[in-house]
Order: structure tokens, then sequence, then C-alpha cells
């Protein structure tokens, strides 16, 4: 048997103590060792840890040691077909992507039939490829030990920043830093905070802020997101289970509300979560105490809670949707995120601070806002908030062709009703066309172009200016036809 790996230091965890590890584990069955190599790279610079095998024989093998989350299957292997080892993986619980040659829809037809979360196309982009990853993270559980284990790096690695200085972002600041100061006496437990706002205004960030001020900020952040826990999973994932609890619960498990330990358990998304399951939460924060699914014994639960929403509980409480009791019960302290339209000029200061963001990455040269830009980001009333600010500024900044941001970059189609009140409309004129028809291929493919014009065709530099490793600079060029 060939190991041909990477860059795995430590030793893979038993399955049972997953919590422990810190990386969300793939698997890549593929015997193109080269594009295995640069996937590889790819999938540990966003924080995974990777596995490769170049045979089915291989895959079955180094998955009992490696015990990995998810598999990338190739189809076509030396030894066989990559359908053989599906059945095996998903009976395992592994979560398997079928990566397919062109021609081969039949394969990838077969493949989602028999339980295949998605598949790709050869060839594969790898940026494509880790959308696809991520996304299969958050349509299964993976995404809460995802989720747990980023942040726990997270916290090693770098402070969570919430930019702004509007009055209304200082009264959020000046909340949380009053939460954060209270201190349990005896044995009290903190209070549960109940996050509210619209779609992208970073609640998420103030749970993380929220935790990083406390006492206990070297303890666990759980991330549990309750919008994409499947339902059959959800009770053992918050609740664990001892072995034999259920049919497929072949080993104990420790469930999210114990791995928060004595630190913050952050339920995002909290109006998503099932009546039934709602009852079980409320116990639990009412007693505190947590009992595994299939174990007599209880345990103490002494973490923080704070839940956040985009949803009116209120109105879902009215309409018999979420119940009251854990309403109130969530809703002791209560933090208001305020839209972005209502920020005032923290849209300037965050728009800067991406497209630095987004320079850095791509190894660009610094960028201005033209004026119209400017008044452009501030009047436009930014329905998805922060997280849609980030995209449309880091989308501008790839597209724009010289070192300005110009209106025409921002892809805003400002509606006159859109404007914010306390400011002079804006010239009306058309809203902008080119952006739209600029597709991120052609972007990519304008990039790579750029950074091998700058560097006087050396790949190893064009692919430095990138901020990206020499084998995905020519993955990417030989993607595009590109010659150096
Ligand atoms: N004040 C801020 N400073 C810097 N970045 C921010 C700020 N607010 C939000 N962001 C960024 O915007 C994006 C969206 O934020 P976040 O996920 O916290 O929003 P959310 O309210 O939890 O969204 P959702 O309701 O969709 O879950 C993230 O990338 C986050 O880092």
């Amino acid at each position: 048997m060939q190991l041909h790996a990477n860059t795995m230091t430590k030793p893979p965890a038993a399955v049972n103590t997953r919590f422990n590890t810190t990386l969300l584990r793939v698997l890549l069955v593929e015997d193109e060792v080269l594009f295995a190599r640069a996937v590889a790279k790819r999938l540990q610079k966003a924080g995974y840890e990777c596995e490769h095998a170049e045979t089915i024989a291989d895959g079955r093998a180094i998955a009992k040691q490696f015990q990995p989350d998810m598999a990338l299957l190739d189809m076509r292997l030396p030894d066989g077909n990559g359908l053989d080892l599906l059945a095996e993986f998903i009976s395992q619980g592994i979560s398997v992507i079928v990566m397919t040659a062109y021609g081969e829809l039949n394969d990838a037809v077969n493949a989602m039939k028999l339980g295949a979360i998605d598949y790709l196309k050869k060839p594969i982009d790898l940026e494509e490829l880790l959308l696809i990853v991520e996304k299969a993270e958050g349509a299964t559980k993976l995404k809460t030990h995802l989720d747990y284990s980023r942040q726990r790096n997270a916290h090693e690695a770098e402070g969570v920043e919430m930019l702004g200085e509007s009055p209304a972002i200082a009264s959020v600041k000046m909340q949380v830093k009053r939460i954060a100061q209270l201190v349990a006496i005896g044995d009290a437990v903190p209070p549960t905070v109940l996050i509210n706002g619209e779609t992208g205004t970073g609640k998420d960030v103030v749970a993380r802020l929220l935790h990083q001020m406390c006492e206990q900020n070297d303890r666990p952040f759980v991330h549990v997101d309750c919008a994409s826990l499947p339902s059959e999973l959800i009770e053992s994932e918050l609740f664990g289970h001892e072995k034999g609890a259920f049919t497929s619960a072949q080993g104990q498990r420790v469930g999210l509300i114990e791995a928060a330990e004595d630190g913050t358990l952050f339920l995002d998304e909290v109006g998503e979560l099932p009546l039934a399951l709602q009852a079980k939460l409320l116990n639990v924060l009412e007693r505190r105490m947590v009992r595994r699914v299939g174990s007599t014994k209880e345990r103490p639960v002494l973490a923080r809670f704070v839940a956040a929403t985009n949803r009116d509980l209120h109105a879902m409480v009215l309409e018999g949707r979420f119940r009251s009791d854990l309403y109130y019960r969530l809703n002791v302290l209560n933090i208001m995120m305020p839209p972005l339209r209502e920020r005032g000029d923290d849209v300037v200061l965050l728009s800067r601070h991406f497209a630095t963001q987004t320079e850095r990455r791509y190894g660009l040269p610094k960028r201005y806002f033209s004026h119209e830009a400017m008044q452009l980001l501030r009047r436009y009333n930014w329905p998805g908030n922060v997280r849609e600010l980030r995209h449309q500024i880091s989308r501008a900044v790839l597209l724009s062709s010289g070192v300005e941001v110009t209106a025409d970059d921002l892809a805003l189609a400002i509606q006159p009703t859109q404007f914010h009140t306390n400011v002079e409309p804006l010239d009306i004129r058309p809203a902008p066309q080119a952006p739209s028809l600029v597709t991120l291929d052609s972007a990519e493919k304008m990039l790579i172009e750029n950074s091998l014009k700058q560097s006087g065709n050396n790949v190893s530099e064009a692919a430095r200016l990138l901020g990206i490793t020499r084998m995905a600079m020519r993955y990417r060029m030989e993607k595009h036809g590109i010659k150096s």
C-alpha cells in the first residue's frame, strides 16, 4: 500500500474523540498524482486535513486509519470503478463528492442515486471544488464540526474584528463589553444572550467577540448552525449519544452542548430548531443538565448560551412555531444588530477594509474608490448587509481594470426607492451593465494573464503575485489554454 501523502503531522484520532481534533478530514481518491497534490494543497490551505490514495484498495485502507469526514472520489481508478467504494464510504457515514471525466454523466447520475452529495466534472477548477466541499459541509452535520474546529483555531490564531465607528455599532460594542464583564457569582450561570438582526449584519461576529472578551476565552466556542443540521441528526449532535442508542450509533459520542464545556455554545439560526427539540433545549437551559441519547446519566452544563436569529421570534411565538417559554429563556439579554444602511459612514470604512483584504490576497496594487463609486456605496440600501458589501467590494477590486474602482465596477443596480432618506438623491443613470457580462471564468483568466504580463512571463512570480501556488497557477493556465 502506498500512502501519498501530504503534510499530515498528527496521528489519526479515534472516531469518538473527533471533537478533540482540530481539522475536518478529507480523503482524496484520485490516480492523477499532480492534480491530487494541487487539490490537497488547496484544501489544506483552506483549513482541511487531507490524505490521498491512488487506488480503490489504498482508499479503503487509508480510510480505516484516517477516519475521513468527507471523500472526493474519482470514478475511473486503476483497480476498478469508484462506485464500488462509494457505497462502502456512505455506509461508514463518510460524505462523498464524486469526480467524473468529461462525458461520464451516467457515473455522476448513478453516484447521486447511491447517495453522493454532489459531483464535479473534470477538468476541475480548484476554487469550484472548494465551494462544493464547503457547500457539502453546510448540508451535513460536518458543518458543525468544522465551525467548532475552525473557531478553536481562529481564536488561537487571530482576534475577531467588529469594525465600525457609527453610534449604532459603538452601542453594540458597549453592550458586548458589559455582558462579557458580568461575572457569575457562586453557582450562577452566565445569562443567555439573544442576538437579532437581518442577514449579514454580523451576528456571528458579535457572538465570537463576546466569547473573546469573556474570561473563559480559552475555552471552546462551539458554533451550531440549527438550519443546516439534518433533523434526524440534530438530537444526537446536540445531546450526544451512548453506544447502541440507535441502529447506527456504533460508538459513544459527546454532544455539542457538552463539547462547549464552560465556553460558549452559539446556537445560530435558532428559529429553525424543530419544536420537539425546542422542548429539550428548554429543559437543558432550565435545569442546566444534559443527558445523552440512550443514557440514564445526567451531566452538568456550564456553557454560556448565545443564540442568534434573523427571524421575528416573537411573531413565530404568536404563530405557534416557536415555544414562548424558550423564547423568554433565550431572550434574557438582547443585542439588536443594526442594518448596514443605518451605520452611516461605516460603509466607507468597511469598504476600504474589504478592498485591502482582497488586494493582499491577490497581490494587487492598492485600489482607490472614485467619487461616484463612494456615493453609490453610501446610498445603496444593502439588503444583504455587511456580507453583501464584502462580496461586492472584492468582486469590484478584482474586476477593476486600473487602480481606480469606478461606479461601473460595482454591480449595484440602485433604485430611487433604495436611497437613504437623509441624503440628496444621486444622479439617476442606467444601472451598470458591464459587470454582469463578466463571468468568474473570464475574470480569472484576465487575472492570470495580467499577473503573467506583470511578471514578464515568470510563472512562479505570477503565482506569487496572485497568492497561489505554482502548481495551482499551472493548473489554471492549462485550464484557460494560456502558455507561458
Ligand atoms: N462589523 C464588521 N466588521 C468586519 N466584518 C464584518 C462585520 N460585520 C460583519 N462582518 C463580516 O460580514 C460577513 C457576515 O457576517 P456574519 O456571518 O456575522 O452575519 P450574520 O448576521 O451572522 O449573518 P446570517 O444571519 O446570514 O447568519 C462575515 O464575513 C463577517 O466577518
